[in-house]
């Protein structure tokens, strides 16, 4: 079964729950949420005290009767009472605006490739249960691709490696259908739990999670082009003393660190091209590998891959909201016919 776009047009709002982040696209308007997929709970009562940028800033620091939580799990809505009581914070007055216009409303969520019924089902139910009368599932890669601007509905080949925070998929597309995909578990958290078991077992520091990122940062060349310092110095805690403790740590090695999980994004590429006939992996010998997703601006991942596969690797504009656009694309009608792959609620 097939998810005409004109089932799409219908469709109001779209929307990307991500592990990390969740983001609604409303029709004819545009993104109108991007938060953290987070949520702060009191235990007493069992009212939320927080929801995104802000539940997220209290991770680790919360007193015993407040617990953050995180309802979406390996892109999986895995707490669809929580999901929901946290889209309908974030959404707060502006989708009651819309629903108010539009009471029968629809709804499109991106899921994953190989999202099983369960995850399906998941997905459905917390936009019904937020006031959707009708949900259209459509694949991310898919969203993602057309988000990136690749041509996918005519007969030649694009690839696209979509980098997230639990996982990545990897897609080859034709005629807007995907030819082949994978999708393995290594995201920017596996990346940051690799920096942190880095630190942790080369320097005895325990990082806060919150100065993982930066650190990331600190491995990028500036704008004008000059290079990475070779050293940092980062703060952190004593694992034996638990007192505080700065380290000067090698900035190379970090890097290292960083790229011992991203190999598994290469594997997912190489199984993708064996899957894909050999006229659409010539033509990808040109137009190379779009990588979209929040984790695809990771310092040097786009090189590793460049070097690793010989082919042409470019970072979408805007590679965290690449799935979400694309689905907006679709609502909002600026996206030529093609045939997406079924995946109905
Ligand atoms: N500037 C940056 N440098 C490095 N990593 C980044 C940067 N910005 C975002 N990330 C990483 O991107 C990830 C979030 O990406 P994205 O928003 O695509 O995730 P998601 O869609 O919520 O996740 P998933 O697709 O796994 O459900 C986080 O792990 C974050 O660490």
């Amino acid at each position: 079964m097939t998810i005409s776009l004109e089932a799409l047009r219908r469709c109001s709002i779209a929307v990307d729950l991500g592990a990390a982040r969740t983001r609604v696209y409303l029709r004819r308007t545009g993104l109108i949420v991007d938060e953290p997929t987070v949520a702060a709970v009191n235990t007493h009562t069992g009212g939320l005290i927080a929801v995104g940028a802000l539940a997220e800033r209290m991770t680790g620091r919360t007193p015993e009767h407040i617990r953050v939580v995180r309802p979406v799990s390996n892109g999986t809505v895995v707490d669809i009472d929580m999901a929901q009581r946290m889209l309908r914070l974030l959404l707060g007055n502006k989708l009651r605006r819309a629903w108010r216009r539009r009471p029968l409303v629809s709804a499109a969520v991106c899921v994953q490739h190989d999202a099983d019924p369960l995850a399906q089902r998941a997905a459905v139910e917390t936009l019904t249960g937020i006031g959707a009368k009708r949900v259209e599932l459509v694949d991310t890669l898919i969203a993602a691709a057309v988000g990136c601007g690749l041509p996918v509905e005519r007969p030649e080949a694009t690839m696209i490696v979509v980098c997230g925070a639990a996982t990545t998929q990897v897609a080859v597309l034709s005629l807007g259908s995907i030819v082949a995909a994978e999708r393995v578990p290594v995201g920017g958290e596996t990346v940051d739990h690799a920096v942190v078991q880095y630190l942790r077992n080369e320097h005895a520091l325990m990082l806060p999670s919150q100065a993982v990122r930066p650190l990331q940062l600190l491995l990028k060349n500036s704008a004008d082009g000059a290079p990475a310092p070779p050293s940092t110095e980062v703060h952190g805690r004593d694992v034996a003393t638990g007192l505080a403790r700065t380290v000067r740590i090698d900035v190379g090695s970090v890097r290292s660190a960083i790229r011992t999980p991203l190999t598994g994004v290469l594997d997912a590429i190489g199984t993708v091209l064996r899957r894909c006939p050999p006229d659409l992996v010539a033509d990808l010998a040109d137009r190379g590998i779009m990588l979209a997703g929040g984790s695809a601006v990771l310092p040097g991942f786009d090189t590793m891959l460049r070097e690793a596969t010989g082919m042409p690797v470019n970072i979408a504009d805007h590679p965290d909201v690449c799935a979400v656009e694309g689905l907006g694309a679709m609502l909002d009608g600026k996206v030529q016919p093609l045939l997406l792959d079924a995946m109905v609620s």
